[in-house]
């Protein structure tokens, strides 16, 4: 997968993930009438409006961006009616071509990871018969628990070639409370790059980059052109542009000098742009996909000029 993600961004010139993080407040009230009226304003009237937007959202920026990342807690809140809304929003990109990353942020002990690895990057078996259920072609992951808890995920990666986004310095203002403590006389973030390093060896692809990448916070840029180089050959995830105050120069450390590297996720910049002031002159309630895609153009040609 790390090789299609490669390409996919050659081929887009673009190296911009779009966040599938529906929530009800974004929903135009056309989309949510709709599904209100065939369930009710229950848990599936609101489920059935997050899959009815992410499907527009989707048809207007699939020809432009190589990957999505629907954010599981989006849905799971919602109940079962959530998790049809995940899995169909991801089945739905997936036939338009996208590549999905489910942000899960899994972490438990070997014999439950295994579990979480079949349901959503291998297959779960029944008797006889097996199944892929979630169908991510990538999932992220906490570290906390060391190499043990991931591994069960390594195997799938590789036997499937799907692919992981393991959590190294994340983007949050607290981030630093136990990432940025000092232990063995190195930070606690730039070991868990070492190890992320060391645990993606065994899973490169024909590029130059592993399967196995991480997560670092476009939020904090001293540290992510540190981590770049203690890592050259993981593919980072970048959340924090745009409404977590992040820019394209903030995240520039994070991209090796072959302009690749690095992923950088929008979520609530793109698929709310509409009800931003400056989108709102431009496009109805009805063109939220419209002014998604003029979102993801802006942010790709921001990105564009600093990789
Ligand atoms: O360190 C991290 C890890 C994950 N996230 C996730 O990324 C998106 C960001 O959404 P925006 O609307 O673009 O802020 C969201 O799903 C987070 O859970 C992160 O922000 N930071």
């Amino acid at each position: 997968m790390i090789d299609s993600l490669i390409r996919k961004i050659k081929e887009m010139n673009n190296a911009t993930v779009v966040g599938l993080d529906p929530r009800l407040n974004f929903v135009p009230e056309y989309i949510k009438e709709k599904s209100y009226d065939k369930y009710g304003k229950t848990l599936q009237g609101a489920s059935d409006a997050f899959y009815n937007f992410n499907k527009e959202i989707i048809d207007n920026i699939f020809d432009l961006v190589p990957a999505v990342k629907p954010q599981v807690a989006m849905y799971e809140q919602f109940g079962v009616h959530g998790l049809n809304a995940y899995i169909n929003t991801i089945n739905y990109a997936k036939e338009k071509g996208l590549i999905v990353i489910g942000d899960i942020k899994r972490s438990d002990i070997a014999s439950t990871a295994m579990a979480y690895s079949n349901g959503h990057i291998g297959r779960v078996e029944v008797e006889e018969e097996s199944f892929e259920v979630y169908r991510e072609d990538y999932i992220t992951l906490n570290p906390y628990l060391g190499y043990d808890s991931i591994e069960p995920y390594i195997g799938n990666c590789n036997k499937y070639d799907k692919g992981l986004f393991v959590l190294v310095k994340t983007s949050n203002p607290n981030s630093g409370e136990i990432q940025d403590l000092v232990v063995d006389g190195e930070k606690i973030y730039e070991r868990v790059g070492k190890l992320v390093a060391q645990w993606g060896e065994k899973s490169m692809g024909e590029l130059g980059y592993s399967r196995i990448g991480a997560v670092v916070g476009a939020t904090y840029p001293k540290q992510s052109t540190e981590l770049r180089k203690i890592m050259p050959k993981i593919f980072f995830l970048v959340p924090g542009y745009g409404a977590q105050g992040a820019t394209a120069e903030d995240l520039a450390g994070c991209f090796n000098k072959d302009g690749l590297g690095a992923i950088v996720n929008s979520s609530r910049g793109i698929i709310a742009a509409y009800t931003k002031d400056e989108y709102k002159k431009k496009f109805r309630e009805e063109e939220f996909g419209k002014a998604a895609r003029e979102a993801v153009i802006r942010m790709r040609d921001d990105l564009n000029r600093v990789r």
